[in-house]
Formats: C-alpha cells, structure tokens, sequence
C-alpha cells in the first residue's frame, strides 16, 4: 500500500505571520530505526507503508507527502527566565495535520529536518541521533504511564554526523502531537503588540482544544487547569522536565520537549538533573512554582482580549492565577494519596504524604520502587534504615483503617504506582548501543515501558532496578 496521509491543514490556514513555509532538507542515507507501528494505526497511517522505502524517505525528511505544507512554526520564549523574542522552529517542521482514528486533530512534525528561517545562527537545524531516541523512548513512557504527551512516531538515522560537543550520527524524531503551539506562541504576537494575531491565535485553541470555553478568560482558566493537572502528575511519577520555559510549556496541557529530562532515581525534591540549568532553577519541587510563573506570561499575552482597560485585564487575569495554587495543590494531593492507596480525603493526609517523603529523603529510598513496594508489602528495604518506614507505615495503617474498600487496596496501589519508569541510566544504555548500530536496548526498553503498571518479566526486573553508582547518570545534555 502507498503511504497515504489525510492532511487538512488548519495552522496553515492562518496568516503567514505565523510561519515560514519550507520544504524539510533532504538527508544521505536515512534509515529507520523505531517505528511506533501502534501509534501509526491509530492515527489512521498504515505502518506498513511508514516502513517501506517511501514512508522512511518521508520519516526522514526526503520526499514531502501529498497533501504535506512544511511549515516551521513561529515563537517567542522566556528561556530561564530571559525573555527572546524570536525562537520559532529552528530545527523542526510541521508538516501537517491529520484527523486520527477517533477524530482527534493531530500534529505532524519532523524535528531535526534542517535548518530553517529559525534557526540560530550557526546552528545547524539537526538533532543527533541519541536525543532523537530519548524523546522517542521517554515521550511514549509518559504516554503509557497515563501522562499526556506528544507522541514519538518514529526515528530515522539520517547517516549524516553532527558536531556537537563530539561528532555524533543524526537523527529525525517523527513527533506527533495535538498542536505544538506554546505559551511562547502566544508571546510572540504579544511582543510585538500584533493584538489581532493573538486574537486569532486564541480563536484557533479554542476551537481546537478547548471549544467548551469562552473568551480568553475561559481559554486561560482551561489552560491553567490542565497544566495544574500536568505538574502534578510529573510529581507523581518523580519526573523532572528540565526545560521548563515559555516555549516549552503546551497550550494543550501536553508534555513537550525532551531535551534534558530526567526521572529520579533516589528520592530528593531538589534533584537537577540538566546540563544547563546551573541555578537549579527547574530542580524537581520547583516545577508547580515555574509552572505559575509560565501561565502569568501566558495571562500577560492575553491581556489585550480581556479587556480595552489595562487595569481592569490586570485585574481578571491576576484573579484566574490566584485560583492556581489551590488547584495544584488539590491535584497533588489527589495524585500522592492514590500513591498511598487512599481513597477518601482526611485533613490530615497531605501531611502523612510528607512524612512519607521526608523519610524517603534521609532514607536514600528509590521514589520509584518505594511506592511500587507498597502494595507488596517490602518498601522498607528501599530505606537505609528500615526502621524510618516502619514508624510511618504504622501511621498510614491506622489512617487505611478509616478508609473505604481495604480489601482493593493491593490493586489500587499498583494501579497507582508504576513498575518501571525510563531510568537515565537505561535510557543512556540504549542510546549509547544504538550509536553502535545495536537497536535491541532500546527496543526491549520500548516494550517493557509500553506496560508500566504490570509487573515486569523476570526477564526485564533489571530495567526496574536502579543503578549502581558507576552507572548512576549525574547530568542530561539537550544535545541541541
Ligand atoms: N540544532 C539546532 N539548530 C537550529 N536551531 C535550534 C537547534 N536546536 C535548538 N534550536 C532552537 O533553539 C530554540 C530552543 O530550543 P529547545 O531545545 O527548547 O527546543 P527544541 O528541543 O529544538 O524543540 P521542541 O521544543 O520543539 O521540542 C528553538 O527555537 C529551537 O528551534
Ligand atoms: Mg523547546
């Protein structure tokens, strides 16, 4: 079967403002390495005909679909804290869009196709291929786990070398997504005070994600709402994004940007794990807070809609922020107290959470593993010394005993609390044996994390496991 791709295009439909039109810029020798075959057929795209030799020249960039209008996308950002006007796509196009299987809109992009009117100057408009593969395996990790996110269609060697720190093969990551427009979208037309192009920027979101809302006030307390909902699922699964600025922060509440993530291994709330963020400025327990400071400038793109008068915007969209902090810490709660297998709410609840975390701390224990134990009944083997969870888990007793449904508590436990998660230790290994030409790592890393809440074969209990110091990785590069 020929590839066929039912593109209908809306983002291309707005003012050329938005975008640059572009074709992708071909690479030497592409070859396909992962293939999401599942995510293919949901989409509606037969996987077989991804996996021919004429899907892999559009994976990789080399032949543009019918029906395909490259676009790179426009917009600003606040990168730590550090306001650029100008960022856009500078490695990445838009294809496309589609209506999946189940009339869902989607995004189709490549990242790593070239250089475009982007991209910083000197930059090269390409990914190597080992942060190809760690999107492709952490994005899809984060889907499994039940965490919204862009999705990893595929990734293709491009038999081409990048020069970063050292000279590494290339890659194309096939991401899709439910739009890839950012709080930095917005902000570009802000920026240059383009009201009209913020109006048809909210207009189109609306549409798009959110046609229940109304106005910007509506859109911006949706926005706040999922994105509440979004950190605190990070928390909960002790990830950390890394790069949380404007740009990378997604009108649609999905998760995006792999560039320097990390999931914790042992449990500490100030763990960094990027190359980049010297300050500790997007450590672990900072994100909810980062994340209101994200939505404040998207409220302040905003503005202009709300109202004519500054101060009675100001005003409106200072009260939306003000509901944030309940709400992520309503989220938080509800999301640590599954972890903990409760199902009523108790006043004090929130506080046997942090005891919880306060031993795991001083106890070194593995944030993964230690709530995965509780349903078996073993975590205290995570702590260095065991008797610190003992004196908790007699609290946590008693507080079971005023709950409902004891006799579900093992299932809701596992429910609640995965197996596995894209250790950087393991991501590292396949990426590493995949620069080797060696795809059986990331492959059965793929499989195993495509089943989170399962137990794992006893064939995989490695990947769960964490690693030994001289594995132990301290830092994540963006490799951009
Ligand atoms: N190799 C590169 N060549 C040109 N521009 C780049 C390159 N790497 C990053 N950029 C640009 O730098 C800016 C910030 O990069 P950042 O690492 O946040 O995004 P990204 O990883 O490229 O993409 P995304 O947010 O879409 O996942 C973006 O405008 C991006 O396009
Ligand atoms: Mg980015």
């Amino acid at each position: 079967m020929p590839l066929e791709i039912p593109f209908d295009n809306s983002y291309a439909r707005l003012p050329e403002r938005f975008y640059v039109r572009q074709p992708p810029v071909p690479v030497r020798a592409p070859e396909l390495l992962l293939l999401n075959r599942g995510l293919g057929a949901e989409l509606g795209i037969d996987p077989d005909a991804l996996q021919s030799p004429e899907g892999v020249q559009v994976l990789a960039g080399n032949a543009v679909p019918s029906g395909s209008d490259p676009l790179a996308q426009a917009y600003a950002g606040h990168q730590f804290g550090g306001f650029s006007p100008v960022l856009g796509d500078g490695r990445a196009l838009l294809l496309g869009e589609m209506v999946d299987s189940q009339g869902r809109r989607r995004d189709i992009q490549l990242k790593g196709s070239g250089p475009t009117a982007f991209s910083r100057p000197g930059s090269d408009g390409r990914s190597p291929l080992g942060p190809a593969i760690r999107e492709f395996i952490v994005s899809e990790a984060m889907h499994a786990l039940g965490i919204p996110s862009t999705r990893s269609l595929a990734v293709v060697a491009t038999g081409e070398r990048v020069r970063r720190v050292e000279i590494e093969p290339g890659g194309v990551l096939t991401r899709i997504a439910s739009s890839h427009i950012r709080v930095g979208t917005f902000q570009f037309f802000a920026a240059r005070g383009d009201a009209e192009a913020v109006r048809l920027l909210a207009e189109h979101v609306i549409a798009r994600h959110y046609p229940e809302v109304e106005g910007p006030l509506g859109l911006l307390d949706a926005v706040i709402a999922r994105q509440a909902q979004l950190v605190a699922q990070w928390m909960g699964v002790g990830f950390i994004h890394g790069v949380m600025n404007t740009d990378n922060t997604s009108i649609s509440g999905e998760t995006i940007d792999y560039g320097p993530c990390a999931f914790m291994d042992s449990y500490h709330p100030a763990t960094v794990y990027s190359s980049i963020d010297h300050q500790g400025r997007y450590a672990y327990q900072n994100q909810p807070d980062i994340l209101a400071w994200n939505l404040a400038q998207f409220a302040t793109s905003l503005l202009p809609l709300i109202d004519p008068d500054q101060e009675t915007a100001i005003t409106a969209a200072q009260a939306a922020m003000e509901r944030y902090p309940a709400l992520v810490r309503r989220h938080w709660s509800a999301v640590f107290r599954a972890k903990i297998g409760l199902v009523t709410e108790q006043p004090g609840d929130d506080a046997l959470i942090g005891d919880l975390l306060a031993r795991m701390v001083e106890g070194q224990a593995d944030f993964t593993n230690t709530f995965r134990a509780l349903a078996a009944g073993t975590p205290r083997d995570e702590f260095l010394d065991p008797a610190a969870f003992d004196a908790w888990e007699a609290d946590w007793r008693k507080r079971l005993e005023q709950d409902t449904a004891p006799d579900r508590l093992q299932a809701r436990l596992r429910a609640a609390n995965p197996a596995i998660i894209p250790r950087n230790h393991r991501v590292e290994q396949a990426i590493d044996a995949a620069t080797q030409g060696d795809m059986a790592p990331a492959a059965r890393l793929v499989a195993a994390l495509s089943r989170p809440f399962e137990d794992l074969a006893e064939d995989d209990a490695d990947l769960a496991r964490p690693p030994t110091e001289a594995e132990r990785v301290h830092r994540t590069f963006c490799g951009t």
